[in-house]
């Protein structure tokens, strides 16, 4: 694992919040077992009728997030599913995201799509605290562990998202046979977000991994500018959490749709020519 002390303080105050919490809850019977909703097939039905894939985020309040929202998430997770969300990602992490496990299974009982767990699982029993239908695993912070998590993840059925945030970790998450990867444009050192990340990453992801844009996506013309850049799916939680979520998912999911319909999109065709362009 990279040296604690080049991250921000808020990561390593999370960090070693997740090495102390227990993993399985007391009234647990030991691994998990789930059947999940396949994230892929859903990310490819969104693209089917038109919607820009995103995977919606309950996220309460962060260490970049002034104030939090204390709406009931499984209203938030509704309307976000009505807005067109593809899938959705529920934080589990209570000490600094205002998450819980419980959050998390209210708001998979109440829709059909998929739902990530969004926590920082740092060892295995901490994968049984909740079933859900993807877990994350973030490369940087598992290190030599990631090839023994992610089978441990799948073993108990889970679809594993890996994130990196360059291309080593990049390489690391191939190495380990991940299918699906996250590039978090919000570097875990700094805490500031950079669009340009994914846009460096991604042209080193093969083509059969299904590619997530995560964090900083914030309007219509980011939602764009991830997509052109090769993003199969996105992922965005604090501008959907901010306002009315149901109608701010759903001007991200028809990003791509009103771009098509506006007669004036020679922006938008430019940034798509530069960034197509192979690197
Ligand atoms: O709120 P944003 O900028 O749209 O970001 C969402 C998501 O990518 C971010 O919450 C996130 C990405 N990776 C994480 C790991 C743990 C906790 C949170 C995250």
């Amino acid at each position: 694992m990279d040296d604690p002390d080049e991250l921000a303080p808020a990561v390593r105050s999370i960090l070693s919040a997740a090495r102390e919490r227990t993993g399985a809850r007391a009234d647990a019977g030991g691994p998990v077992s789930v059947s999940p909703r396949d994230l892929s097939a859903a990310l490819e039905r969104a693209e089917a009728d038109g919607r820009v894939p995103l995977i919606a985020e309950v996220k309460p309040t962060s260490p970049t997030t002034e104030g939090s929202r204390e709406d009931d998430p499984v209203a938030l997770a509704e309307g976000m599913v009505a807005g067109g969300a593809a899938a959705l990602s529920v934080l589990t992490e209570p000490e600094h995201f205002g998450g819980s496990v419980d959050t998390l299974e209210r708001v998979r009982d109440a829709v059909d799509v998929p739902v990530l767990r969004k926590d920082f699982v740092v060892d295995e029993a901490q994968l049984d605290a909740v079933e859900s239908d993807v877990v994350l695993l973030i490369a940087r912070f598992v290190g030599d562990d990631l090839p023994d998590l992610l089978a441990a993840a799948r073993d108990r059925g889970f679809q594993v998202l890996v994130e990196v945030h360059d291309r080593d970790e990049l390489a690391r998450a191939l190495d380990a046979g991940a299918t699906t990867i996250g590039v978090n444009n919000r570097d875990l050192a700094e805490l500031v977000v950079d669009l340009g990340t994914f846009e460096s990453v991604a042209p080193h992801v093969p083509d059969d991994v299904t590619l997530i844009a995560e964090s900083g996506i914030a309007s219509p013309a980011d939602v764009r500018r991830m997509r052109a850049a090769g993003a199969d799916a996105l992922l965005v939680g604090s501008a959907i959490m901010d306002g009315d979520v149901e109608a701010n998912t759903r001007e991200l999911v028809r990003a791509e749709a009103e771009a098509g319909d506006r007669t004036d999109s020679s922006d938008e065709r430019d940034t798509r020519d530069t960034t197509e362009t192979p690197t």
